[in-house]
């Protein structure tokens, strides 16, 4: 059952049974102005709380994901005001006003993993909540870290999991180890937090780190609020220092981009998604161009847009690993059942581990569309195929929503289950399918 609690006042559909989808009568064709990056906004809010100033964030994301972090920044004392897509954020300058309450994060794996670091640096004690599949995700390894660097942390249900009571008396600072091929969020919420440690902090990266970009995001966006990461093999040195507050313009979410250049890919469409640049954006999702090319279909990287235009014989017959840009897995399953020979897709075992085990969930629910799908430790093999109509569950995970219902897109019959867990990242993603034609009736 969904975990209804962690849908926020910025969520829509919550109350909706499930959405019966319609293939568009004609090709799909229009332009799509995609709202903020998740992780772009999340990292900028939670530097601008512990910036020196007052900042202002344009082109925030508003969904779930987002308003958790603006909740539990300001239950910690820091001044946001949101007016339509920009926040304007009054930074504390790494000493949290309010020192002790309980915060909750919600299903976001970016609040869950930022924040603990965050206050761990100042002084306080808080209690950390999440929604019921935050309790599942790992965290481990980043709590280990912040209690060898000086926290206490009570946990209240299972050891090394939400929820959990947090002391925070500062950072040691020195050497600090962390594995990555859980989650590349553990070093990001080490590399935030750092600059505030007593002394300054290595980080020392053990093993190989899965989404590797997202960690680089981090350090770009550091930067940006004025403290420079050194990289060296696979260590960080992070400078004692504070943010500056910023100014800053967000790009829009590649993520959410990319469901809509498949659905163009899947319906032989046209998409345009404005306001972004292909060639200088962080988010490894976009990705996804050149296996859409790979497929078959025409995509241009203009300034300032991307354009895809699908093709009448989608290619595939071939594997790919997704260690790098794991999101997009349940979009290129789905894209697979259309393409003319199967697709495997691996390096991914990690995705067990998100919203839902995505690897057991898409495979469980292609197979109620009588397709043919080979379920492997680190990802799957999707045959193309015929689907037949079918309730598909969502799991309680926007990209399993957003994911499936582009076979909506393309069969007929095609139901999802409780389509409003989009929030999380997209909360109008099916009203903008209805706009470039589908048909989206939602039942309660
Ligand atoms: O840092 C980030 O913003 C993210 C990192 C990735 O998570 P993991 O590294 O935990 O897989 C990614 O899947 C998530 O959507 C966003
Ligand atoms: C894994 C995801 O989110 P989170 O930030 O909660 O980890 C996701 O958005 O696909």
């Amino acid at each position: 059952m969904p975990d209804m609690a962690a849908r926020s006042p910025w969520s829509a559909n919550s109350g909706i049974k499930q959405v019966s989808l319609s293939p568009p009568q004609q090709q799909v064709e229009g332009i799509v102005r995609i709202s903020g990056s998740k992780s772009l906004t999340n990292r900028a809010l939670i530097l601008a709380a512990m910036a020196d100033g007052t900042s202002r964030i344009n082109g925030i994301l508003r969904s779930d994901d987002a308003y958790w972090c603006i909740e539990s920044l300001q239950r910690l004392g820091i001044s946001i005001t949101v007016e339509g897509e920009s926040a304007i954020v009054a930074g504390c300058g790494g000493d949290w006003p309010v020192k002790e309450g309980e915060l909750y994060v919600g299903a976001a794996g970016t609040v869950a993993r930022f924040l603990p670091g965050a206050l761990a640096a100042g002084h306080g004690s808080w209690t950390l909540r999440g929604s019921k599949r935050m309790e599942e995700r790992p965290i481990a390894h980043l709590l280990t870290a912040l209690i060898n660097q000086g926290a206490e942390i009570r946990f209240l249900n299972q050891e090394h999991a939400y929820p959990f009571i947090l002391e925070a008396r500062g950072l040691k600072g020195g050497r600090v180890e962390i594995p990555g091929h859980l989650s590349s969020q553990f070093i990001s919420g080490l590399l935030l937090a750092a600059p505030y440690a007593r002394q300054s902090i290595t980080l020392e990266l053990q093993g190989s780190t899965i989404q590797k970009d997202y960690v680089n995001m981090t350090i770009e966006l550091m930067s940006r609020f004025g403290i420079r990461v050194q990289e060296a093999d696979s260590s960080y040195s992070i400078p004692a220092g504070k943010y500056a507050a910023q100014s800053i313009e967000l790009e829009p979410d590649i993520s959410t981009s990319c469901y809509f250049w498949a659905a163009a890919a899947m319906t032989g469409g046209r998409i345009r998604t404005e306001g972004m640049d292909a060639a200088a954006t962080r988010q490894p999702d976009i990705e996804l161009l050149d296996v859409l090319e790979q497929m078959g279909c025409s995509v241009t990287r203009g300034i300032g847009y991307v354009e895809v235009i699908g093709t009448a014989r989608l290619r595939g017959g071939f594997e790919l690993s997704m260690e790098r840009w794991s999101d997009q897995t349940l979009t290129i399953a789905v894209l697979a059942l259309f393409a003319d020979a199967p697709i495997r897709l691996k390096d991914a075992a990690h995705i067990r581990h998100h919203e839902c085990d995505r690897i057991a969930a898409i495979c469980t629910e292609l197979r109620k569309l009588q397709v043919k799908v080979e379920e492997h430790p680190d990802g799957l093999t999707v045959y193309p195929g015929t689907p037949v109509p079918a309730v598909l569950d969502s799991h309680d995970d926007h990209r399993m929503a957003m994911a499936l219902s582009l076979i909506g897109l393309r069969a007929d019959g095609i139901a999802i289950f409780d389509p409003g867990c989009v929030s999380k990242t997209c909360p109008d993603y099916f009203e903008r399918l209805r706009l470039l034609g589908a048909g989206v009736d939602y039942s309660s």
